[in-house]
């Protein structure tokens, strides 16, 4: 028997069996075996990245976001709108057969956007384009999920299932739960509160079904079992996703309003180009970029090229920042002068742990420099643009 099939008997077995307090182990078990059958469905060919011909598209820009939904609700045509970059649209299903990449100059930033092809249901099964378009949607920082404004509202559910199936968590964080595997000692279960979904035996034997028999568990939240098969599998994405409604020029005005007040949601008419900008404010803020600008001393800050940081990926201090300029001038550092939001006072003296905010400007003083010059120190050639300021320092007076 295939692993499809296995998956759909043992969800078969869940549907059948009543929940209560008696049967709650038994599905608690169930849903482990469905969850390592669905890894293992997941694997990858061996020898293969995961992605497939045509899916293979570098990296590029600030951040990535990824556009998924089903066949015909106008992803290629929103990339076009956003990007320029052409992508075959067409009022038949599936004219896109690969992962189309294009950019979006946003705030200083560029954003890299991808078309990917239109998934259906049974996706998460391998069907389709669904496994390549799963693995692209991964490796994005957020998700956009393009829905078609005048058809079902169970097409979001459809794909939120999908994608669920393969360990994708939208607009979740991960569960407040410590595991820790040993090599020995057994099993400790602990919780900070009262749990109210999940108890000592419970855990056991979900652990168990792993084959785990010596490891740490510290419950910080009430948590379900779903929660701790995620933790144990220990290979779910958390993403933020955003739910782009678009087609609101064939749907009434009422409809329009409802689906706007969602959470995480944008209305968009991508023929009529409207919300458009709505849309662009509402992925940069999910996307949680910050943009630092450096500023030499005694010159202005360069207000046109950015460092541009991200909580999700590397962190937002200035240790970071730095880190981001070159590995090795953190040792240098001496003290750095931070102006903007993050700053109590302009400018404030700060270390390396200070958190800095979107639009902050950096200076950075260099202990070397600090000795050699007494207040000749200057942030040397370590910006992204190395060549420009330091020509522009060469001419400039040195003032803080
Ligand atoms: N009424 C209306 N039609 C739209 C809008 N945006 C796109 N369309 C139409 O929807 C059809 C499908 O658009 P595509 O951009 O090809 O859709 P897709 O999601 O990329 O489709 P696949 O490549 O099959 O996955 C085209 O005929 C578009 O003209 C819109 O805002 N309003």
């Amino acid at each position: 028997m295939g692993i499809v099939e296995r998956i759909k008997e043992i969800e078969a077995e869940m549907a059948r069996t009543q929940k209560n307090k008696a049967t709650e182990y038994h599905l608690g078990q169930l849903k482990a075996k469905i969850a390592k059958l669905r890894t293992q469905l997941l694997e990858p060919p061996k020898g293969s990245s995961g992605a497939g011909e045509g899916f293979e598209v570098t990296k590029f820009g600030h951040g990535r976001v990824a556009l998924i939904g089903f066949p015909s609700v106008g992803k290629s045509t929103l990339l076009t709108m956003l990007t320029g970059t052409h992508s075959e649209a067409a009022s038949y299903e599936f004219t896109t057969l690969t992962c189309i990449p294009g950019i979006i100059h946003y705030n200083d930033t560029k954003i890299q956007l991808l078309d990917l092809p239109g998934i259906i249901e049974g996706a998460s099964e391998g069907k389709g384009r669904g496994r390549q378009v799963i693995a692209v949607s991964k490796s994005a920082d957020i998700v956009l999920m393009v829905l078609d404004a005048s058809k079902s509202e169970g097409h979001r559910q459809i794909l939120t299932k999908e994608l669920e199936a393969v360990g994708l968590r939208l607009n979740k964080r991960p569960p407040q739960i410590y595991f820790k595997k040993k090599k020995t000692g057994g099993i400790s279960f602990n919780s900070t509160l009262h749990l109210t979904h999940v108890d000592e035996k419970l855990c056991y034997q979900i652990l168990h079904e792993y084959k785990i028999h010596n490891a740490e568990v510290l419950f910080r939240e009430d948590a379900t079992v779903d929660d701790l098969i995620d933790v144990i599998e220990g290979n779910r994405k958390y993403m933020k996703c955003i739910y782009v409604y678009n087609k609101i020029d064939v749907v009434g005005i009422d409809d329009v309003d409802r689906l706007a007040r969602q959470p995480n949601s944008v209305v968009i008419s991508c023929n009529m180009k409207l919300n458009l900008d709505r849309l662009l404010a509402k992925m940069w803020e999910a996307m949680g970029l910050v943009r630092i600008y450096t500023k030499p001393q005694g010159q202005q800050p360069d207000f046109t090229d950015p460092v541009v940081l991200s909580a999700d990926r590397g962190g937002c201090t200035v240790e970071d920042f730095c880190n981001h300029i070159h590995r090795s001038l953190v040792k240098d550092v001496k003290y750095v002068l931070v102006w903007g939001t993050s700053a109590r006072h302009s400018p404030q003296h700060c270390g390396l742990a200070q958190m800095l905010e979107d639009e902050d400007v950096v200076q950075i003083v260099k202990k070397k420099e600090k000795e050699d010059g007494g207040g000749r120190g200057r942030f040397k050639s370590h910006s992204n643009a190395p060549s420009r300021i330091s020509d522009r320092e060469k001419k400039a007076p040195l003032k803080t």
